[in-house]
């Protein structure tokens, strides 16, 4: 969590919170006033671990409001393409969840924050029966590796193309990006292996690494995030494709455990001040939930020292203020 974001910022008055986003004309006003009020803070660092994320540039900044009514509001830098990295991790849950059903998925992954960072390999010692949860790299790989398919080719078409649907268009994975991370993941395939010895990984360890990197390297916008966190909004049907992706009963598990897990070791902060489920990832994205409501994708490459963006989670929390989303809020009287 970012220092900024345990200021006590004067946001203004939030919309009364109704089941519903406030009307579209009140949205679009509220997404241009949060990318301007935010376009200046220059805090965070470009990720650099994975060598070709290094090349973002620090002021790229977009922001889209999606409505479950198909409404959508983009401004800024919202159609700039980047990999979509960590938040493939919830719809890749949400779609194993379809294929094997919940319990399973649950049983074999498991759904308890580890309060530790996203690669950590302690968390995989510290918990009894070795299960993580999907939000951080070993339960990630783990959910991977539980993907359905005859081969690898199989599994990865099963998981691009259900990204796909979620997005409302053909996702293509970034080459480059891909091939950066494949030459420097061996953290990632010493925790696929270690998973292994525990009975917690369900495909060839080095397989499911490469799968999970490939679906990591997947290239999105904040446009398409907005719309994926709107078909998780909307009970798991894209509400511009209309396509039903997931069932209702995946979306309300999928957005408990983003809710836990979604910004790693600071997720507590995060519902704390936004109270609403999210996921970030490395390359500058974040993705949030409002439930009925809609989605919210925003791009912003600085992260914070747990690896979130960070004029994405001051954005956040501007627009679930203003726009009356915080799951928190009491009714008004
Ligand atoms: N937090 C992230 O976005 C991490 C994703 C990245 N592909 C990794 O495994 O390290």
């Amino acid at each position: 969590m970012h220092d900024r974001l345990h200021a006590d910022e004067v946001l203004g008055p939030p919309a009364i919170s109704t089941g519903h986003l406030p009307p579209t004309g009140a949205v679009a006003a509220l997404v241009q006033e949060a990318h301007a009020r935010y376009r200046d803070v220059a805090d965070g660092k470009v990720a650099d671990y994975i060598p070709a994320l290094a090349k973002a540039k620090a002021d790229w900044f977009g922001i889209c409001v999606a409505g479950t009514d198909g409404t959508v509001h983009d401004v800024g830098e919202a159609t700039h393409a980047f990999s979509i990295q960590s938040i493939s991790k919830p719809f890749v849950f949400a779609l194993v969840c379809q294929a094997l059903g919940g319990g399973r998925a649950r049983e074999a992954v498991g759904v308890n924050a580890t309060g530790l960072p996203f690669n950590s390999v302690m968390a995989i010692e510290m918990n009894a029966d070795r299960t993580m949860n999907p939000m951080v790299n070993a339960g990630a790989i783990a959910t991977t590796s539980l993907a359905p398919g005859a081969n690898a080719e199989e599994r990865w078409r099963f998981i691009r193309e259900g990204l796909s649907r979620f997005a409302g268009r053909d996702l293509m994975m970034d080459e480059e990006v891909y091939a950066s991370e494949a030459a420097t993941n061996q953290r990632n395939q010493g925790i696929a292996r270690l998973l292994q010895g525990y009975g917690r990984m369900y495909s060839d360890p080095d397989e499911a690494t490469d799968i999970y990197t490939r679906q990591c390297a997947l290239n999105v916008t904040a446009h398409d995030l907005a719309v994926m966190g709107a078909t998780l909004a909307d009970g798991g049907v894209n509400p511009v494709t209309k396509e039903r992706v997931v069932d209702a009963e995946r979306c309300k598990r999928i957005l408990a455990v983003m809710a836990t897990a979604g910004l790693y070791e600071q997720s507590g902060d995060w519902l704390y001040e936004v109270g609403l489920p999210g996921k970030s990832g490395v390359a500058g994205g974040l993705v949030t939930i409002a439930p009925g409501k809609g989605g919210l994708g925003v791009f912003s490459p600085p992260l914070d020292d747990a690896g979130n963006s960070v004029r994405g989670q001051l954005v956040t929390r501007f627009l679930s203020e203003r726009l009356g989303l915080n799951l928190f809020a009491s009714k008004p009287e």
